[in-house]
């Protein structure tokens, strides 16, 4: 530790002991062994995704469906690419994002998605997978299932990994160093032992999953972790080392707006669990400069992006059903 006269809180550091594995730590055999008539459904939201979804989800079905993966969904976030069609020839069931639920205005986002891909399964446990990732190992998906299917205490398991960016080799992660990690730290210190609290790979139960709000943007991640600590409490989460992971990186202006949806929507929680309540609420539109035309005096385009974050409510909180 660099500065030994400081300190993460006593909850956290036994939690961090407590809580962490890795991959590794339990083999498919047990997992096999543990998961009887547990149902698992894997889930991956995809936007554009033609060039690595497919292999993601070849390696899941070659190598654990029908043994530790009974469903495998592609939720087709309203790709303008052959993101479908690539998913389908690799066995996946693919469904469109605002073909769950059609009677519902659609929302944009990848928390939609999940939400909506949570609607679309059956599976008892639900793992998470991004669809932009270029090394995945199904050992995600094992290594997010060994808690779950080992220790009935665990309601909701993150991944995190070593986050490359280009040569830097934990480069990653841009929103989570510079926006989620310190927010979470000074707000909800409970959380500052997540490696990876925005990690696209998590897993949950059902009931559990079910039973939370889902942000229907970029916000997604960060509203689940501070939702179930808050409603579930901190020894229900647990964290698993999945190794490293590369993905496709998205501009800094993307991530400016994406970073924009996780501040508002933990502002929304600062308020909504009386941590801190602002006498005037945080604007909604963000306003960035790019190469362009030129915006009133700066030869800059302004461009301006709604920053507000809607949210589905738990799905245990509706009379709807999603029938294939
Ligand atoms: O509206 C959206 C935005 C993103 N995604 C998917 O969510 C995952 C993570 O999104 P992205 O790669 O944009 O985020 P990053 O990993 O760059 O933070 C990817 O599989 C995207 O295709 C989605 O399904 N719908
Ligand atoms: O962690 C992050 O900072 C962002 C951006 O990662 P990079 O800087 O592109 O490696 O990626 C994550 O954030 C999103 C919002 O929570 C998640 O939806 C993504 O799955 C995750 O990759």
């Amino acid at each position: 530790m660099r500065n030994a006269r400081l300190q993460v809180s006593p909850e956290v550091g036994s939690w961090l002991d407590r809580r962490s594995s890795k991959a590794g730590d339990r083999t498919t055999a047990e997992l096999v062994a543990a998961k009887r008539g547990t149902r698992v459904s894997v889930v991956i939201p995809a936007r554009d995704e033609e060039a690595t979804v497919g292999a993601i989800v070849t390696a899941i079905r070659e190598e654990l469906y029908g043994v530790l993966v009974d469903e495998i969904l592609v939720v087709d976030s309203h790709s303008t690419d052959a993101t479908a069609e690539v998913a389908a020839a690799a066995g996946a069931d693919v469904v469109a994002q605002d073909a769950v639920f059609p009677g519902l205005a659609g929302l944009p986002g990848k928390g939609e998605a999940l939400w909506k891909g949570v609607a679309a399964t059956s599976g008892d446990l639900v793992v998470f997978v991004d669809g932009d990732l270029h090394d995945f190992t199904t050992g995600y998906v094992t290594g997010l299932l060994g808690p779950l299917l080992t220790d009935p205490s665990v309601a909701y398991v993150k991944g995190f990994y070593h986050r490359p960016l280009g040569t830097e080799a934990d480069g990653g992660g841009r929103v989570t160093e510079l926006v989620a990690r310190p927010l979470l730290n000074m707000f909800w210190p409970e959380l500052a032992g997540f490696v990876q609290p925005l990690a696209g790979e998590y897993a949950g139960r059902r009931e559990v999953l079910e039973s939370i709000p889902f942000v229907a943007n970029y916000g997604v991640e960060i509203g689940h972790l501070i939702d179930l600590l808050e409603l579930r409490g901190l020894d229900a989460l647990a964290q698993v080392d999945l190794g490293h992971r590369a993905h496709r990186h998205q501009s800094t202006q993307a991530l400016g707006r994406m970073a924009g949806q996780i501040m508002q929507t933990l502002f929304d929680r600062l308020q909504r669990y009386d941590r801190l309540v602002t006498a005037v609420p945080p604007a909604t539109t963000l306003a960035q400069f790019q190469r362009g035309a030129s915006a009133g005096g700066v030869e800059r385009e302004l461009v301006l992006t709604d920053l507000t974050s809607p949210e589905r409510p738990p799905l245990n909180s509706l009379a709807l059903r999603h029938t294939a």
